[in-house]
């Protein structure tokens, strides 16, 4: 893609990004220009990804056909208030940010600046994210298409309501870290039961790669291939059961509830 792609915040998230994004070859690292708040940030990812980087927010702003707004929500205030006479009007701003709506955007830095409200998540960096987008009504078809051609070089796209986005932000911009704690966890009981620590976390995420897998590659309900794992009065029933009475299914969807409320609760 001949477009330049600027990020504002150079955490966790633009870092999974760019290295999504890099790794796709969409893009050229020479064509990715990213600012952040320390020196000290900006050295260790030029270092790491080749791209150009800038303590100067408005430079990013000035020069970039995508900017994505990589700071914490709290932050935006702020940033926009900064870049808000650089920015073009061809330019197309994306907003990653929980809580923050396409109208708190189009407020702080003007009716006529096209904006794309998303939601990533971290696995952007091995290529396998799901973003949920909101575009702006003035977006036209060739933008719409390079959009998401962005988004699907480290992933899978979906486009959403915008009532819908805070329910997404907690299935599957958080989400990530609810099953990093399930896979911790499994390791957990494998060590208990004496395999090697190191061989217990590959093995506990083969085991999760490979469910998910079959979820999204069979289209069998996730409740029938449990199913088929249960053998009458077999060993994986036990385990079922057990979890029914810890709450582990309720426990996930009250997670799922409070992120959604949080995340609300940022917008307002
Ligand atoms: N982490 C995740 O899994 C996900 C995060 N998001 C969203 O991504 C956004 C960033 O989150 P995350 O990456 O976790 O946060 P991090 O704390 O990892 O990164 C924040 C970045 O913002 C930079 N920053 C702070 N202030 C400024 C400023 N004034 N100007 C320029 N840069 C600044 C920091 O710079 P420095 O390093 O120099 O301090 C840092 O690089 C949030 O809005 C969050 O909602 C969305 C989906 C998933
Ligand atoms: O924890 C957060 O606020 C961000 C939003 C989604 C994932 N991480």
């Amino acid at each position: 893609m001949n477009k330049t792609i600027g990020f504002i915040g150079c955490g966790n998230m633009a870092k999974a990004i760019m290295g999504g994004l890099i790794k796709s070859k969409l893009i050229l690292p020479e064509n990715i220009l990213a600012s952040a708040k320390t020196k000290d940030t900006l050295e260790k990812i030029e270092k790491e990804y080749s791209i150009k980087t800038t303590l100067d927010n408005k430079e990013v702003a000035r020069k970039v056909d995508y900017l994505i707004l990589a700071v914490k929500p709290y932050m935006y205030d702020i940033v926009l208030k900064e870049i808000k006479r650089e920015v073009r009007k061809e330019t197309i701003v994306i907003t990653i940010a929980a809580g923050i709506s396409m109208d708190y955007m189009k407020r702080n830095l003007g009716e006529d600046i096209l904006v794309v409200k998303t939601m990533p998540n971290t696995p952007a960096m091995v290529g396998e994210g799901i973003t949920a987008l909101v575009l702006d009504k003035g977006i036209n078809g060739n933008q719409k298409d390079e959009i998401i051609n962005i988004f699907n070089s480290f992933g899978k796209t979906e486009i959403l309501e915008e009532s819908l986005m805070d329910g997404f932000s907690a299935l599957c911009g958080s989400s990530p870290a609810y099953v990093y704690m399930m896979i911790e966890a499994m390791a957990d009981g494998g060590v208990m039961q004496g395999i090697p620590r190191k061989q217990a976390y590959k093995m506990a995420a083969q085991a999760v790669l490979g469910a998910a897998k079959m979820v999204l590659e069979t289209g069998i309900h996730p409740g029938e291939l449990k199913d088929n794992v249960c053998s009458p009065k077999g060993t994986t029933i036990e385990a079922v059961a057990k979890l029914e009475e810890m709450g582990f299914k309720s426990s996930i969807i009250e997670a799922i509830r409070v992120c959604t409320e949080k995340s609300k609760k940022i917008s307002e």
